[in-house]
């Protein structure tokens, strides 16, 4: 354990030049610390093997910390990308096109900032387009970049419609996510299948109850 302790303190981390320290990564909060090296994140996992109860040294878990690294470096690369640049390409070729467009039930995956535990659901999203739209699967990157970062099922709802809002500037954008948190399922309190729901509006969706109703309808029973 002291191997590890070691590696953890800020004069191993500058002595250490293959396992260079980073900024932030660009999608990180303003104010974050430096981003720790794989080595300290691999050490970090040792430890926490350890206080499980279980021998980081044993041969089933030698590979864990490189493996748990990797795993976290996929399940949180939203820290390292931009949603904006997923929806720089919009398309004009839409005719007259100026009603809602709705992507319903895309599945989505995040860990909640309060145990860093799964949150597992579905997400509609519609906006109304003006004289622009994004490709359809856009939508979801926007959705998959928010959701691999720490969150609140509330705050990833707002990320995603600010983001859509902002950059395509549309007449209104609406959003409803629906999830089963594990951290109220697998653990605490234990209501396995309870599922939260949040929804988020602006411009027309926002000010006009009949656009809301019509966009709540598409989502549960497909027709507005
Ligand atoms: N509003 C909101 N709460 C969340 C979300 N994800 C997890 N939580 C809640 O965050 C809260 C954290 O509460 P705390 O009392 O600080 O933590 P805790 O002692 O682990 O709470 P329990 O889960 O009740 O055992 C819990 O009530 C969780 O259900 C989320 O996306 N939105
Ligand atoms: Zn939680």
């Amino acid at each position: 354990m002291d191997t590890v302790t070691k590696t953890l303190t800020p004069a191993a981390r500058s002595s250490d030049p293959a396992v260079p320290t980073g900024p932030a990564p660009s999608g990180a909060p303003s104010g974050a610390p430096a981003r720790p090296s794989r080595a300290e994140a691999e050490a970090a996992v040792r430890v926490l093997l350890g206080y499980i109860g279980d021998d980081p040294d044993r041969e089933g878990l030698l590979d864990t910390p490189r493996r748990v690294v990797s795993a976290f470096d996929e399940l949180y690369g939203g820290y390292r990308e931009q949603p904006g640049e997923a929806l720089e390409r919009t398309f004009s070729e839409i005719g007259t096109y100026d009603d809602i467009v709705l992507v319903r039930d895309i599945p989505f995956s995040s860990h909640c900032e309060h145990h860093m535990m799964p949150f597992v659901g579905r997400a509609h999203v519609g906006y109304l387009p003006v004289e622009r739209v994004v490709g359809l699967s856009k939508i979801a990157r926007v959705i998959d970049i928010f959701a691999r970062r720490l969150q609140t099922q509330e705050r990833l709802s707002s990320e995603i419609v600010t983001e859509i809002d902002t950059v395509l500037k549309p007449r209104g954008v609406a959003v409803m996510l629906e999830a089963e948190h594990t951290c109220m399922s697998m653990r605490g309190v234990a209501k396995v299948g309870s599922r939260t729901i949040t929804t988020q509006f602006t411009g027309v969706f926002r000010d006009d109850p009949g656009e809301q109703l019509r966009f709540l309808n598409l989502v549960r029973n497909g027709i507005g």
